[in-house]
């Protein structure tokens, strides 16, 4: 399928093997990344001293990417970097490869070891970035140093992207590189980002894993809701405050799931490429997903992580009021953070949230919201993904299923829609249900063993892309 049966005339192929001594070099390299604490708290709060350091860290740790002559660099949005790579062959469409600089806060609470240390135990390497997403950055970057030592000159030209505030919207890093590629008049044949794994114990009675290439992205609406009421004392309150109202309503929408939509979006393809890995019965089940759509649906919701697929969420994240105990508060307001299906848009979800709330004493205010993003091709022509997917089939032989899907979170590829329909959301990891949670959470660590593979895997997918896919003619055309 895809890109097999095809021939590929290929530059001299470099193979994908490092010295002992590169290998300590690059993991190394990894923990001085880690150590420089990148932190987005808020849009206007960034440790943009952290960002400039990194920035000076990648030219001093990557020399040869930054001195190469056919490689220019681009500071752009002060701490963002753009680089294009020129390749040999200006009719084969460029690509790009996306990482974010920036980090989640990580205070030491709760962690083995301080999250900005960096430090090495038991094979794996702690701190924050480790998964999201310092592992892609320097693993992009290592790759392509090391391509360049060994001479190799890229035949496709590539740009890599790397955003400096993802973690809080990329309107100053992924929006002005996009901006920028735009006026250029740049179109790209695929973008790859990060948004999805080798996936290991996600779905209860599949025991292998399987790889998850995300070809969509939930939207997501940021939603405050305020109730105002006439302040007075504690000591006489009225039957109803600002508080009691507004927490009545974010528990109602707690209680209220959206509705379930599976069937819609790219899961139910997943789903069925799947079927033949599960056991009896499930393997009929979702072999016959025509009769059995409504059993599998709900059995979806059952998990937090599968319920996430299925539907919107909801989340509720924020809720202030009250100034002092014996004040009734004037006002009251909540957030909440709804993270859109693909097969519904922010209107859909908007109506549905009021028709929820039915209370007009509350105001409905959109902080921001985006529609989810379109489903990119995973066909046999879909170029990106059928790179991700030979080069998964190559480093990964032990992985049977590629499979397309959504990725739950938001990525910095939702500000690249203007310049690609193919979008590929896929790190080269296996991650399992703890180590997601780890990711914004405590102890995030990658082994590294899993990092020499990221660096690896991008150091074949840049080979595979300048491969020359030419159609083999077939036996009974000769
Ligand atoms: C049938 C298959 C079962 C699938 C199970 C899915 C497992 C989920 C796997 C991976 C999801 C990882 C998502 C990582 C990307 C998240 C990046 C992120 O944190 N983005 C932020 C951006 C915030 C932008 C500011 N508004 C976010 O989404 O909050
Ligand atoms: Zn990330
Ligand atoms: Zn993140």
């Amino acid at each position: 399928k895809g890109l097999r049966g095809k021939e590929h005339r290929r530059a001299p192929r470099i193979p994908s093997q490092f010295s002992q001594e590169e290998r300590v070099a690059m993991k190394e390299t990894l923990k001085g990344a880690i150590q420089i604490p990148t932190v987005s708290f808020s849009p206007e709060e960034l440790n943009t001293t952290a960002l400039a350091e990194f920035g000076e860290y990648i030219h001093k740790v990557f020399p040869t990417v930054f001195k190469t002559s056919f490689i220019r660099h681009e500071a752009v949005g002060e701490y963002s970097h753009l680089f294009t790579v020129q390749g040999s062959d200006p009719s084969l469409q460029p690509y790009m490869l996306l990482a974010h600089i920036d980090v989640v806060p990580a205070p030491d609470e709760g962690w083995d070891v301080p999250p900005f240390s960096g430090l090495e135990s038991d094979g794996f390497i702690y701190g924050r970035g480790t998964l999201d997403n310092k592992n892609s950055l320097m693993a992009i970057l290592q790759a392509l140093e090391l391509l360049l030592i060994r001479n190799y000159i890229p035949r496709r030209s590539f740009f890599i992207a790397l955003g400096h505030d993802e973690e809080v919207s990329g309107v100053n890093g992924a929006q002005k590189i996009s901006a920028l590629l735009q006026a250029r008049g740049i179109q790209l044949a695929f973008i790859v980002d990060e948004g999805s794994f080798i996936l290991d114990g996600f779905i209860p009675n599949l025991q292998k894993p399987f790889a998850m290439v995300s070809v969509s992205e939930k939207g997501a609406i940021n939603l405050m809701l305020q109730v105002n009421m006439t302040p007075g004392h504690s000591s006489a309150p009225p039957k109803e405050t600002s508080i009691g109202i507004l927490a009545a309503a974010v528990s109602r929408l707690e209680q209220t799931p959206m509705p379930n939509m599976f069937g819609g979006g790219p899961l139910k393809m997943a789903l069925q490429q799947l079927a033949n890995e599960f056991p009896f019965p499930a393997n009929i089940v979702l072999s016959n997903l025509w009769l059995f759509q409504p059993l599998v649906s709900r059995l979806m919701e059952r998990n937090y992580i599968t319920n996430a697929l299925v539907r919107t969420t909801t989340a509720l994240t924020m809720f202030n009021a009250g100034v002092k105990v014996n004040v009734i508060p004037p006002v009251a307001q909540a957030t909440i953070n709804f993270r859109i299906h693909p097969a519904q848009t922010v209107q859909e979800v908007l109506k549905l949230a009021k028709d929820i709330v039915a209370d007009d004493r509350i105001q409905f205010h959109v902080l921001n919201a985006f529609d989810p993003l379109p489903v990119s091709p995973s066909d046999d022509q879909a170029l990106g993904y059928q790179l991700l997917r030979q080069t998964i089939q190559s480093v990964f032989p032990e992985v049977n299923i590629v499979a397309p899907g959504t990725c739950i979170g938001n990525t910095d590829s939702r500000h690249y829609t203007n310049l690609t329909t193919g979008i590929y959301r896929f790190n080269p990891i296996y991650l399992q249900p703890q180590s997601f949670s780890s990711i914004h959470g405590i102890n995030e660590k990658i082994s590294v063993q899993a990092y020499e593979t990221q660096v690896k895997f991008i150091f074949e997918f840049i080979q595979n892309a300048d491969a020359d896919p030419r159609p083999v003619p077939h036996l009974h055309e000769l």
